[in-house]
């Protein structure tokens, strides 16, 4: 019933793990594949495209639903739906940022410092005109096809690229002068199919799934035993989404607790918890997590 559009490229890989894990699996020969498909009633069309391209295939009607970057609906100005934001990036769940950046020795230290003529490399030329603009810079904009990095200060002297962990700027001796835009993966959709009632609820469904495997990513299930006298102390270091379930078992005088807790810091909960009292102490993996 849905076509899709899912990126090559930086978000490839993630994309595919996520909807793996989404139960949506992404069935190709290989990743020179660009003809997909996926197993679902609700899906009945899958291409492999470049991001940048996917805002414009929405808006024209040549899919329904899509994935591509906040930076690229910007860019292209796209008239899309989005469903929301996919928190995934290249190497994070952190977003990118399109950002502004000079050499480390460069004399400018805000955009209103670039003097007239300036030039500037790109791969976003319509967000950076736009931004230039509003600031009244008047610069030369110079179109990059990528490495934008490598083009200062001998090509050009400034430049606007992304920046998901900061280690191209480094590498290249570049400091940030501004931030244009923070720019998560989104679920996006052509308008006239999410005003259609049944392609609606199928985008809302996918949308569900994947957002709650987005969700469940770095929590576990913490299930334990504790003798009724240590409860309240092992309840006062539980850590719980809302708040943690407590079943007494069969012959009184024990809880079970179960609780959602951050992956991060089990290390120090679990020896803690034992020593306020639990026992049979499991971890237990969360493959979604829906509201
Ligand atoms: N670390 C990252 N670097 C670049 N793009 C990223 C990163 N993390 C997420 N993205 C997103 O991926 C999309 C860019 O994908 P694209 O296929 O152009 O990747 P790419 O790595 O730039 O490809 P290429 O290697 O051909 O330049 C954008 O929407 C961007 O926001
Ligand atoms: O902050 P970082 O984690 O270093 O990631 C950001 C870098 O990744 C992208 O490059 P890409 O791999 O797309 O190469 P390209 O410049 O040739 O497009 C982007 O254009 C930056 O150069
Ligand atoms: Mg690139």
């Amino acid at each position: 019933m849905l076509s899709l559009v899912l990126p090559k490229g930086s978000l490839e890989k993630a994309t595919m793990q996520l909807f793996d894990a989404a139960d949506l699996t992404v069935q190709r020969s290989s990743d020179r594949d660009y003809r997909a498909s996926i197993d679902d009633p609700r899906i009945d069309r899958v291409r492999v495209l470049r991001p940048q391209e996917i805002p414009t295939y929405l808006e024209q009607g040549l899919f329904d639903l899509g994935i591509t970057g906040r930076d690229w609906i910007t860019e292209t100005d796209a008239d899309v739906v989005s469903l929301g934001e996919l928190k995934y990036s290249k190497a994070t769940s952190n977003p990118v940022r399109v950002i502004m950046a000079v050499p480390d020795g460069a004399p400018w230290q805000s955009v209103s410092d670039l003097p007239e003529g300036v030039r500037i490399s790109t791969e976003f030329p319509a967000l950076t005109k736009r931004y230039l603009e509003q600031h009244g810079v008047k610069a030369t904009v110079v179109p990059s096809y990528g490495a934008t990095e490598a083009k200062v200060p001998d090509i050009v002297d400034a430049i606007v690229d992304l920046t998901e962990t900061g280690s191209s700027l480094r590498k290249n001796g570049l400091r940030i002068l501004d931030t244009l835009l923070t720019s998560y993966t989104e679920l996006v959709a052509n308008r006239e199919a999410y005003e259609n009632a049944e392609k609606r609820a199928a985008m809302e469904d996918v949308a569900l799934l994947l957002q709650g495997v987005i969700r469940a990513r770095g929590t576990v299930l913490l299930k334990l035993n504790v003798a009724q006298g240590d409860l309240q102390d092992v309840l006062d270091i539980m850590p719980a989404m809302s708040s943690p379930t407590v079943t007494s078992l069969a012959g009184g005088e024990s809880n079970a607790v179960e609780s959602v807790v951050a992956k991060r810091g089990v290390n120090t909960l679990i020896p803690a918890l034992k020593a306020a009292g639990a026992h049979d102490i499991l971890e237990i993996p969360i493959a979604k997590i829906v509201d």
